[in-house]
């Protein structure tokens, strides 16, 4: 019998910084300059294969905007990593990583924060006009929980498979639940696509 585990993992960071880009970047490979803001939540379903383990991947992409906080919070429950995003040319979004952290673990009942597996991505790193260094950010992780630390660009795709493949090993590593594995003779996934996002 085929099986796959299926994992949530979620993105949160500022509004502008870049979530639904990667996402869309790693599940479409495509890019859109002009994309509108998030309303809430959105996922889109990837497979992949990692370390021989073959894994769903259920990405959910929340609202940055500060008004649309009450509409993302119910989502972050069952989230197996969060991806906390910021943008490289943004200094504030950079400085807002703590609070993000925190709004993740209060609402998605995390009793241990540190040893949560978050992973961090400073996003945009192809545009020439950077507020955060590679140091700053790599400090703040070694100081906040020993996070991993990826610099993306979903612009141009750099790191980003990467990212959330090592997000999925950090799930693998610190989870043998068996209440993860679906069997594909008996659940059937729906594929999503970029152009039929589900949204909450
Ligand atoms: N140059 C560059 N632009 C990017 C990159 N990622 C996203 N953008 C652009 O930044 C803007 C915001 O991107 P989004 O993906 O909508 O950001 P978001 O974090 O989902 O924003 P909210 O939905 O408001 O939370 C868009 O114009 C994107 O095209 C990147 O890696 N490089």
């Amino acid at each position: 019998m085929a099986s796959s585990t299926l994992l949530k993992v979620i993105l949160l960071g500022d509004g502008g910084v870049g979530k639904s880009s990667l996402m869309n970047r790693y599940v479409t490979n495509k890019f859109d300059s002009h994309l509108f803001h998030t309303i809430g939540v959105e996922f889109l379903n990837k497979e992949l294969e990692v370390d021989g383990k073959r894994v769903t991947l259920q990405i959910w992409d929340t609202a940055g905007q500060e008004r649309f906080r009450s509409l993302r919070t119910p989502f972050y429950r069952g989230s197996d990593c969060c991806l906390l995003t910021f943008s490289l040319d943004d200094g504030q979004s950079f400085s807002n990583l703590a609070n993000w952290k925190k709004e993740f673990s209060f609402y998605a009942d995390v009793k241990d924060p540190d040893g949560f597996p978050f992973v961090v991505l400073g996003n945009k790193l192809d545009v020439p006009e950077r507020q955060v260094s590679g140091e700053d950010a790599r400090q703040w992780c070694r100081e906040n929980g020993g996070h991993p630390y990826f610099e993306t660009s979903a612009k141009d795709a750099t790191n980003v498979a990467s990212a959330f493949e090592e997000a999925v090993r950090r799930v693998l590593a610190s989870d043998d639940r068996d209440d993860h594995v679906i069997h594909t003779n008996t659940v059937h996934l729906q594929r999503k696509t970029a152009s039929s996002p589900s949204c909450c």
